[in-house]
């Protein structure tokens, strides 16, 4: 893959700055110029190298990019590339990190000059930290990256953010912006939704009753603890700016929680306990599923 001659990071926290990571290390872009609103940012990225450059204006910073990558918040994509766009060369590739992919497209795609060149992706690895110093570079290895091209998308643009994220480690999947938000609402918007409200609960139980819950808190409460640290902002956007498939996946996920409800209140067990056989080998097979990425790429020397 042949290097990017200049990449402008549009935002660089968590994903940004550790995709700027990992171009440093495979040597994958002549100069990297960041861009963010806080000059404390811009200090950071350039203390840890993340950037040659920082600058607080979207569109100095993409001018003479050969690839921009857009890595704020879901809401925050649509403004930053209207503001990109003064500086933006047409045959820039564009690409983005956002957790959505349909409301992206639908916001970025008017500001381009070329909307053919605009590869929307995701990389389907976090945690629940922010910012520059939250930044590293093995963050996508043997993670999922998805990328949601559209009709008109160029596929030589396609190949190219592809290789990019083999390069970070990454299995590329590509999928429709729609069958993406779908998938995704189940598998990530929702969990973070459930952690949200039962740590809310217990945050609330504890203020009321003046219990000690939080001191005898256990693995299973901490575990979604750590998940609903994550970025309110960024959580906010994701909720709401994939709505439908959320509510859809909620009315769902509510349905079968009164099913259980109803299961405890008759002391049925049989039902509690077929569930939890089957979701117990759920469990197995999802890390069976990653087992099998870390030996595919190396059986078909995908990934080197
Ligand atoms: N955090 C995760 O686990 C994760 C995982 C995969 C994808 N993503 C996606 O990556 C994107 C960035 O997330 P992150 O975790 O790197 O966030 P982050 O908070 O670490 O970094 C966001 C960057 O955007 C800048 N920014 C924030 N609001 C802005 C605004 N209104 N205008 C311009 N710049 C703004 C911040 O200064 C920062 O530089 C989001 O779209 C998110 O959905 C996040
Ligand atoms: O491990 C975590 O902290 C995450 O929640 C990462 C996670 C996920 O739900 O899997 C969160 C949001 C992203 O868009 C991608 C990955």
């Amino acid at each position: 893959m042949t290097p990017f001659r200049r990449v402008a990071m549009l935002g660089i926290g968590l994903i940004n700055g550790s995709l700027a990571k990992v171009m440093r290390r495979e040597g994958l872009a002549g100069e990297i110029v960041a861009a963010a609103r806080r000059e404390e940012t811009r200090a950071r990225a350039l203390e840890l190298h993340l950037c040659d450059r920082a600058e607080a204006d979207p569109a100095e910073a993409v001018r003479g990019a050969d690839l921009v990558v857009l890595g704020v918040p879901p809401a925050a994509v649509g403004p930053v590339a209207a503001a990109m766009r003064p500086g933006l060369a047409p045959d820039a590739i564009v690409t983005d990190v956002s957790s959505i992919k349909a409301q992206v497209v639908r916001d970025v795609v008017p500001h381009l000059p070329t909307p053919g060149l605009f590869v929307p992706g995701h990389p389907v690895a976090g945690t629940e930290h922010s910012g520059p110093d939250a930044a590293f570079d093995t963050l996508f290895v043997r993670r999922r990256c998805i990328l949601t091209p559209i009709e008109d998308t160029d596929p030589a643009a396609v190949e190219r953010v592809k290789a990019l994220w083999e390069r970070a480690g990454s299995l590329v999947d590509i999928m429709t912006p729609e069958h993406h938000d779908r998938v995704l609402a189940i598998t990530s918007h929702l969990p973070h939704l459930i952690a949200y409200t039962i740590v809310g609960t217990v945050a609330d139980l504890e203020e009321q009753a003046r219990t000690e819950v939080f001191k005898y808190a256990a693995g299973g409460f901490t575990d979604f603890t750590r998940i609903a640290a994550s970025d309110p902002t960024m959580w906010r956007d994701v909720l709401l700016g994939n709505r439908e498939a959320v509510l859809e996946m909620l009315g769902r996920f509510t349905e079968d929680l009164v099913a259980l409800q109803r299961a405890i209140r008759w002391g049925d067990g049989q039902t509690l306990f077929d569930l939890f056989t089957r979701t117990r080998a759920i469990r197995r097979g999802v890390i069976q599923a990653g087992q099998a990425y870390v030996r595919q790429p190396q059986a078909n020397g995908e990934n080197g």
